[in-house]
């Protein structure tokens, strides 16, 4: 039986731009989800390759983004973060808010005629397909707003990492990111502690597992079961700067962010 292949995680997407991050070469895709901006928006945009909006995100980068600079003209701020995409059924975007995107160039993918996928997923198709996501070096896709709102937003949200298992999607909040960890590897976390923990969690929604194995975290597990209506690892705490995982089932990993360091003030010269 071979290894399994390891695969590595890394929240250096929050870091303001440095050398260590542009060493590991990733590159990243930014889909604006209709929820209040993060604090870090600005950074995430400037870090992406790719940036979309589904439908009424558009709205947020409209709205909310010249408030994270209150000394710069809004239309100067409009101008400058301006989607490659705007995708989705349309029904949230603001008449006014898409005229102006058009006028800037922005491309428009109206899906309306398709009401069995949510925006998100269809952004995600639009980034799977792109000629930017090559076979060797595909694009990491960011998602801000996909937590801490409606429940059935949320979920499908979360559904959609189970959809597109192959493709490494991060959910965020201004709180906390999730991200899949799929069964057919295991997982080396590199914290950024400075930016996030200690709280985090393995959660398995998709099925049960029977067994889990971790190190690097406060409570760990040893070929541990996990399944909801059972034991299941919420409230957990980093405790060193590298967490491995390995289980037979695909879990969800979860971790705080923290309130200091991120926002636009700590980062412009
Ligand atoms: N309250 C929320 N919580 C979590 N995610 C959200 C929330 N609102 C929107 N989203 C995300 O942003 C995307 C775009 O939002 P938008 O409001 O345009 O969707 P929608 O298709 O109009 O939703 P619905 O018709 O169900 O209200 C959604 O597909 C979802 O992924
Ligand atoms: C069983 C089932 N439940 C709900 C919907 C509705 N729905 C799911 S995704 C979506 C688009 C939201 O932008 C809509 C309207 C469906 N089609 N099938």
């Amino acid at each position: 039986m071979s290894a399994m292949d390891v695969m590595l995680h890394s929240s250096s997407f929050l870091l303001p731009s440095n050398p260590v991050d542009d060493t590991t070469g990733t590159r990243y895709a930014l889909i604006v989800l209709n929820q209040s901006l993060p604090r870090f928006t600005p950074l995430l945009w400037e870090h992406a390759k790719l940036r979309l909006c589904a439908d009424g995100g558009a709205n947020r980068i409209y709205d909310e983004l010249p408030l994270f600079f209150p000394h710069e003209d809004a239309l100067a701020i409009r101008n400058r973060y301006k989607p490659d995409v705007i995708k989705g059924d349309m029904d949230s975007i603001r008449r006014d808010v898409l005229d102006f995107y058009v006028n800037l160039g922005t491309k428009v993918i109206d899906e309306s005629q398709d009401q069995d996928t949510t925006d998100l997923d269809k952004c995600i198709l639009y980034i799977r397909d792109s000629t930017l996501n090559h076979e060797s070096s595909r694009l990491h896709i960011l998602a801000t707003g996909a937590l801490g709102g409606r429940f059935d937003h949320e979920a499908g949200n979360l559904n959609v990492l189970y959809r597109y298992p192959d493709t490494r999607i991060v959910l965020l909040s201004d709180d906390c990111l999730i991200q899949l960890l799929p069964k057919s590897h295991l997982h080396e976390i590199h914290i950024q502690s400075s930016l996030e923990g200690p709280h985090c969690g393995l959660i398995p929604i998709g099925t049960p597992s029977a067994k889990t194995t971790t190190s690097g975290l406060k409570w760990d597990l040893a070929n541990t079961e996990m399944r909801f209506g059972g034991l299941i690892s919420t409230s957990n705490l980093v405790k060193e700067e590298k967490i491995t995982v390995e289980s037979d089932s695909d879990l969800l990993w979860t971790i705080s962010i923290k309130k200091t360091g991120l926002s636009i003030e700590d980062h412009t010269p």
